[in-house]
């Protein structure tokens, strides 16, 4: 990965993951803002508190692996992505697919009344109470409200999520240089569209939510451990593919 900072280069990355980010980014601003009032009724929620366990978990896994086929596509349109080689690909979105869905949750998420766009409606940490794990709803919630007050463009969230992604610092990664590279233009990339937006302030908030991403995640493999330990079933049997092969 041939790493220049010629400015036209940069720029060209730029404009390249804010189109592909745009493109991937499975629900649109202008149809979330249509739907954010939509809220769910006291019998639906009702209805999604009466789950078992298994069957809130599979609704969400399945509502999570739509989620990480998107970011799969924004991450292989990244520059530089697909010339990795695969074991480097699937190891970077290993770690960092769940990462980005959380960032991007915070396009559907509310902070005037804490409710985040679930199943076609827009519903509190309440909604969630059959997963049994109220611990990671909460994080999930307040994370989304820590990235709303960032108040990011689209712009910049997509090279945040760019950023997310390519991680030089994964384990067992085979060509951890290539990755440094792809990561210090990107690193370059950010700075100068922060520049351009005059908002060189956050440049260290986003770094600093990248850390908290990272925790954040490992909490997300926890409880899927935990889920996969009592419902193995339902695990191996229905919970998508891709899911297994990136987060079991
Ligand atoms: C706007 N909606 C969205 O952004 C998400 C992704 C796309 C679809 N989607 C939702 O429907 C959604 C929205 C909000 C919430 Cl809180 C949830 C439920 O979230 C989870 C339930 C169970 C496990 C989750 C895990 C675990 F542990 F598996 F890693 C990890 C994450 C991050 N979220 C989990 C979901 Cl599935």
């Amino acid at each position: 990965y041939p790493s220049s900072h010629s400015l036209l280069h940069i720029e060209r990355l730029c404009d390249s993951i804010v189109r592909s980010h745009r493109d991937t980014s499975q629900f649109r601003l202008e149809e979330l803002q249509a739907l954010r009032w939509k809220l769910f009724s006291r019998e639906e929620i009702h209805a999604y508190q009466s789950k078992s366990v298994d069957e809130m978990w599979q609704l969400c896994a399945l509502r999570l692996t739509e989620a990480v086929q998107y970011v799969v596509e924004f991450a292989k349109s990244i520059p530089g992505f697909r010339g990795l080689g695969q074991n480097d690909q699937i190891t970077l979105l290993k770690t960092g697919s769940m990462e980005v869905v959380l960032v991007r949750m915070s396009r559907c998420f509310n902070t005037e009344n804490s409710t985040v766009f679930f199943d076609g409606k827009f519903g509190s940490t309440e909604l969630f109470k059959s997963l049994g794990c109220g611990d990671l709803m909460v994080a999930v919630f307040d994370f989304a409200h820590r990235m709303c007050a960032l108040r990011l463009t689209e712009q910049q969230m997509a090279l945040f999520s760019s950023l997310v992604l390519i991680n030089p610092d994964c384990p067992c990664l085979e060509d951890r240089g290539r990755v440094h590279r792809m990561r210090r233009d990107l690193e370059v990339c950010l700075s100068h569209m922060l520049r351009r937006d005059n908002q060189e302030s956050l440049q260290d908030k986003l770094y600093q939510k990248v850390s908290v991403l990272r925790s954040l995640c490992s909490l997300h493999v926890e409880k899927l451990h935990w889920f996969s330990q009592r419902y193995p079933l339902t695990v191996h049997s229905v919970f998508p593919p891709l899911y297994k092969e990136l987060f079991t």
